[in-house]
């Protein structure tokens, strides 16, 4: 393929390059999702969106590549905008979208808003995962000024400290620290929460494989589920995150639903340049 055309979206500025894979795979090395990945020489992207054909009936498989060319198994804000495509193509308000992490629903009432049902949360420590046995709720770690945060899997591994003010924190030194930490063998996004004055719950997040990016929306799910069983909140919570707010919900049975907007940026295609991983 000398060409590859793609969709640039986004959910609360977590920006995206989306292909659609599902007549022809397109080959993506690792040089050529970093080359895409440049802001500068490429196009720029926090996860570049693979839409694959389904195996188990779903809509779409979707995959999931970070900007340093690392593959994830989650990416709610992801989810929202290919769910939004295909709520488009379809003329449907309801999809189902298959990830490693497994069946997820997307459902809306406009089209814009999209409300995804991201599953249960896993909390062994064997789940996250977590290179030695911990109590997840309280994990003995301790990274400069962040310390016993909560370990929350929704397909991907997190780790949510909850801090006095998030805005405070020094992300981009302690993140990246904390996100390789050997307690983590597959590194973990790392999240710092503080609940507000009005009982919402400011979020910043360091993405696994990127960095710090706007929003992240499976860390929202973790971070909800986080604030829930450490009595910072109910089981419905808005989740201020810098590029915006989520609302968040756990349903009776467990499942963790986030709703938000999405965006479409421009339409383009990747270059053969590009596509050989030449910046
Ligand atoms: N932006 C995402 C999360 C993407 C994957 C993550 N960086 C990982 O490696 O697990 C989201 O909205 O959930």
């Amino acid at each position: 393929m000398d060409q590859i055309p793609f969709i640039k979206m986004h959910g609360l500025g977590n920006d995206f390059v989306i292909i659609d894979g599902r007549e022809q795979l397109p080959k993506l090395s690792v040089a050529a999702l970093r080359a895409i990945a440049d802001r500068h020489r490429g196009v720029g992207y926090d996860q570049l969106i693979v839409m694959e054909p389904a195996t188990n009936g779903a809509d779409v498989f979707m995959r999931i590549y970070n900007s340093d060319g690392s593959e994830a198994e989650a990416c709610g804000n992801a989810t929202r905008c290919v769910a939004h495509l295909l709520m488009e193509e379809s003329d449907s308000r309801s999809v189902t979208i298959e990830t490693c992490a497994g069946l997820l629903g997307g459902t809306t009432e406009d089209r814009q808003h999209i409300v995804i049902d991201m599953g249960s949360p896993k909390m062994g420590w064997q789940d996250i995962p977590l290179s030695r046995e911990e109590d997840t709720m309280h994990i003995n770690l301790t990274v400069g000024p962040l310390s016993n945060p909560v370990g929350v899997n929704m397909g991907n591994p997190h780790a949510v400290f909850f801090v006095e003010d998030a805005d405070t924190v020094d992300l981009e030194k302690w993140g990246p620290i904390a996100e390789t930490d050997p307690l983590f063998p597959e590194k973990a996004n790392i999240s710092v929460a503080s609940k507000m004055k009005n009982g919402d719950i400011r979020l910043r997040v360091w993405e696994r494989g990127v960095g710090i990016t706007l929003a992240c929306g499976s860390a929202a799910c973790a971070t909800m589920v986080a604030a829930n069983i450490r009595g910072i909140a109910g089981k419905k919570a808005t989740l201020h995150l810098n590029g915006g707010p989520l609302d968040m919900r756990i349903s009776d049975n467990g499942h963790v639903f986030m709703g938000g907007p999405i965006a479409i940026s421009f339409r383009g295609a990747l270059d053969a340049s590009l596509l050989a991983g030449a910046v």
